[in-house]
């Protein structure tokens, strides 16, 4: 054997100079740089202009609102009383701020020990019941909201997930569709925390009113400098909740790479990849890059973020001096007495205190309220796909006509992927579409089932467009085999019916089992028709690739059955051994008299089942006809892959020792 010999200068001084790792990474950060310019433009950051200390103190009353809606949503009795608790807390309160500056008061009276306890017992009496059922009742509070935050955040998924599924499909080719949904998906982490911001700002505001209301009776000329003394909190706290929000906002897109990273790398689909291919340090590499630049961004936030509160903490500070000077100069010139001047003392203390608690939470709540906002506009439009469409329930379709279609995917691509493609095809056709990678196969498939809408050119169902039928009604009568079908971590069985259940479930389940020879893989499993199909569960099997695809196709068989329309196969046998794939072109044609059958396939031979063939070439139909017409023409793209496929002959000469 011989040593791989090294290489000279020379080969090095002659060999085309290749990046390096650092200079690729630059330049495709570069690149990506200009793609989110051109898709995003100035969109994500106007958001966070729009924020304000005036526009903060319009909404918090409306934040409240929606938290405490919510709530009520999610748990109609625990709301009710927390709102009771939360009431009662705060007129406690009230009374044990009242009740404090009497009693203190009554300290600070001249006479002896036995005649100071004997004025403050009318105030400490009710000050001892109010401040143990205050605690009493902080309890109920704390135990109330633990009941009803998880269930507010299992509503507020429940409802995002919904709007999710309810978006049209093309959403997901659209960047700006991913991005709405991380910022719903954020909205809605934060409603755990949302209950109890907003609590915390009803509480802090009883207090406040109440200290307000104590020291007006004492001295009123106090209560502005208070007041005044809270600006500068008030505006740090609104500046900080701008800041830490533009800065999630433009580092979305880097979050939702990390998550797709992760996912990668911890995936069970890609896991013997992962380690085969050795792709761990590589792609650490990259998630360490992305990661850092939302480091960057979150630690520059931190330090404006730091920078506006020292400015805040100066501006409180003299606020504070205000206040403590005001009360200073009204004692030392007599305007008040030290009995007052005591329980002023205590209501200030409770005034700033319930200030920096409406301010501090008033800026939390309103920070998730942006994050809220973009959740319910992703409620309320699906992220601005939301399926809507017409309200004509179809039949299973006799004709389904395609005219002059044109189809262009958003992103990157020169071409259309289709361009001016007619076809009409009739109830009982079974029609195979072939043709090379890309050429549109697929895109056609998405659009006949109505996946895509036509965005140039008809799809006419018995000649009603379909962007004017019922989405679900039409997807009733469509039944598919994508290529890369679900494998769902359900039951066999459920693999199958989905949840469609008909009288006679299981028997129409094994029938169409038996179709695909899906029926043989189950009578293997354990459990049968109950075994789970997720292996790393409790109790559950793992089935093999092809075993996947005898579900998948059992499935669409299955639905079919129960409701035929259109059976469309994209490659339904491409992991198939040679006897399955036989099992299943043969089960196609006695289905097809009562329904629309298109098969795609790259299997020339096996398209010789349907009654036409389509084939495909960069987005348009090239030719059309039966099998043998194709096949007899000379020349031709279905005759040139026909001849590829049949030649296995390899050029040049077999090794000798092979022989
Ligand atoms: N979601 C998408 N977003 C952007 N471009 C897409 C998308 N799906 C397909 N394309 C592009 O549209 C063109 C047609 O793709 P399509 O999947 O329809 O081809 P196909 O004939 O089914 O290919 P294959 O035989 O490889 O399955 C290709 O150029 C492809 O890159």
């Amino acid at each position: 054997m011989t040593e791989p010999s090294a290489k000279t200068d020379q080969d090095h001084e002659d060999a085309p100079a290749l990046p390096t790792q650092a200079t690729d990474d630059q330049a495709l950060e570069e690149h990506n740089e200009e793609l989110r310019s051109r898709y995003y433009g100035d969109n994500r950051l106007k958001v966070g202009t729009s924020i304000s200390t005036v526009a903060m103190l319009r909404r918090l009353p409306q934040l409240v609102r929606r938290a405490m809606a919510l709530a009520w949503a999610a748990d109609r009795t625990s709301t009710a009383l927390l709102l009771v608790c939360q009431a009662l807390s705060g007129v406690a309160g009230a009374v044990t701020l009242y009740a404090t500056t009497g009693t203190i008061g009554a300290l600070f009276q001249p006479g002896s020990v036995t005649d100071h306890l004997r004025a403050a017992a009318p105030s400490l009496i009710p000050l001892l019941v109010a401040a143990g059922l205050r605690a009493i009742l902080g309890i109920a509070v704390v135990a109330l909201s633990g009941r009803v935050s998880p269930r507010i955040n299992r509503e507020a998924d429940l409802a995002l997930i919904a709007a999710g599924c309810a978006a049209e499909l093309r959403a997901y080719d659209e960047p700006a569709y991913t991005e709405k949904w991380e910022a719903a998906d954020r909205g809605a982490a934060t409603t755990p925390d949302l209950l109890s911001s907003a609590q915390d700002v009803i509480a802090s505001t009883i207090s406040l009113i109440a200290a307000a209301g104590v020291l007006a009776s004492l001295d009123w000329r106090i209560v502005p400098f208070l007041l005044l003394g809270s600006v500068p909190t008030g505006i740090a706290a609104v500046r900080t909740a701008r800041i830490h929000y533009l800065a999630a906002v433009t580092t979305s897109e880097e979050r939702q790479a990390l998550r797709i990273y992760r996912w990668f790398l911890i995936d069970k689909g890609r896991a013997d990849q992962v380690r085969s291919d050795q792709i761990t340090p590589f792609m650490m590499r990259k998630y360490r890059q992305v990661e850092q630049r939302i480091a960057a961004a979150t630690d520059q936030a931190t330090r404006d973020a730091a920078q506006v509160s020292l400015w805040a903490a100066v501006g409180t500070g003299m606020g504070s001096a205000l206040v403590w000077g005001s009360l200073l100069y009204l004692f030392a010139s007599s305007r008040i007495v030290l009995a007052a001047a005591g329980s002023a003392v205590f209501a200030i203390r409770t005034a700033t205190s319930g200030i920096q608690g409406m301010v501090g939470n008033g800026a939390r709540l309103y920070r998730m309220g942006l994050y809220l906002d973009d959740y319910f506009e992703f409620l309320d439009e699906a992220g601005g796909y939301r399926i809507q469409r017409g309200d004509t329930i179809p039949a299973a379709p006799g004709v389904v006509e395609v005219k002059d279609l044109t189809h262009h995917y958003p992103g990157d691509q020169q071409e259309p992927a289709l361009k001016g493609v007619s076809l009409t095809l009739h109830r009982g056709e079974l029609v195979a579409i072939i043709g090379q990678n890309g050429s549109g196969k697929t895109t056609l498939l998405k659009l006949l089932s109505g996946l895509l809408l036509p965005q140039h050119g008809q799809i006419t169902w018995d000649g009603v467009p379909v962007g004017e039928l019922d989405a679900d009604g039409m997807w009733r009568r469509v039944a598919r085999v994508p290529q890369e079908f679900a494998r769902w971590p359900l039951s066999a069985a459920e693999n199958v019916h989905l949840g469609h259940a008909t009288d006679d479930l299981l028997s129409e389940v094994e029938k169409a089992a038996a179709k695909t020879g899906f029926d043989e893989i189950v009578a293997r499993l354990r459990s049968g028709w109950r075994t789970l199909l997720a292996q790393g569960w409790l109790g559950g099997a793992e089935l093999s690739g092809g075993g996947w695809q005898r579900a998948a196709v059992a499935r669409a068989l299955y639905r079919t059955t129960l409701n035929p329309g259109l059976l469309i196969l994209d490659e339904p046998t491409s992991d198939l051994d040679p006897r399955s794939e036989h099992k299943i072109l043969h089960a196609l044609r006695p289905l097809a008299p009562e329904r629309i059958t298109v098969l795609v396939t790259h299997n020339i031979s096996n398209a010789k089942i349907a009654d036409r063939v389509v084939v495909m070439d960069r987005g348009r139909i090239a030719q059309t006809g039966t099998w043998e017409e194709l096949a007899g023409q000379n020349d031709g793209l279905f005759r040139e892959l026909l001849d590829l496929q049949r030649d296995r002959t390899i050029p040049g000469q077999r090794p000798a020792a092979l022989g």
